[in-house]
């Protein structure tokens, strides 16, 4: 049985060179694929999937309108799927989550999301939530803070370097904007009033 697979992390852990490692390993084996990125995020060219170190592809951009089992069920029926990738799958609605799980069920097709867990507050994104309650397997990719401890929570910076306490969820950048720590560094630059606050919100 297909199944729906959850690779989760903080930023810049290596989440999308595993997907275009994952998405080779199919491909040179002359099985086709689907990728799928967040078409909000354009910090590299549109419509590709890239890698800090340098690996990139082809991949079908999603908004909040996107039906991703139709497109998906559409190059199906042109050419027999082997898996579906998914990037920034944070960025996915519940509803896309739920059309992702019904490809795996039903279409019998793979489908590897990959994501951030929480956002700049500690808080879940929606497409984060509906993967850890929904996906068969959650796959925690590990990077790590300065201080040794593995680095879960994505910190976001000011032009300053200062922690930002406030602001919308979606704010799309790289390092200038994010530092990816362990919890309790995380949780010390932020300061706890405001990490608890998000927590309640
Ligand atoms: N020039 C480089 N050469 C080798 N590794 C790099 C380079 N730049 C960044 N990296 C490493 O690549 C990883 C980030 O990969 P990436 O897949 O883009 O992360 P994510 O998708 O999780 O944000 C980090 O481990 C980072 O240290
Ligand atoms: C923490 C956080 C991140 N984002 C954005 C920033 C980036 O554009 C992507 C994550 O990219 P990566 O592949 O993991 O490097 O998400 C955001 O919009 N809001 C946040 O709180
Ligand atoms: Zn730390």
């Amino acid at each position: 049985m297909a199944k729906l697979y959850f690779y989760y992390a903080s930023m810049n852990a290596g989440k999308s060179t595993n997907l275009l490692q994952a998405d080779f390993n199919y491909r040179e084996r002359g099985m086709a694929t689907m990728l799928f990125t967040a078409g909000i995020d354009e910090r590299f060219a549109a419509g590709t999937i890239t890698s800090r170190i340098g690996l990139e592809a082809a991949a079908t951009p999603f908004d909040a309108t996107t039906e991703i089992a139709a497109c998906v069920a559409d190059r199906h029926a042109h050419e027999a799927l082997s898996c579906v990738l998914v990037d920034e799958a944070q960025f996915l609605s519940a509803d896309q989550v739920d059309q992702l799980a019904h490809v795996a069920d039903v279409v019998g097709i793979p489908v590897l999301a990959y994501g951030l867990r929480t956002d700049f507050l500690g808080a879940l994104f929606p497409g984060s939530a509906r993967l850890l309650a929904l996906a068969d397997a959650l796959v925690e990719i590990k990077s790590v803070c300065t201080c040794g401890r593995k680095a879960t929570m994505n910190l976001r910076v000011d032009a300053a370097g200062k922690a930002v306490a406030q602001g919308r969820q979606t704010e799309i950048g790289g390092n200038d904007l994010y530092i990816a720590l362990c919890r309790r560094h995380f949780t010390e630059a932020l300061g706890r009033r405001h990490f608890t606050e998000a927590l309640v919100r």
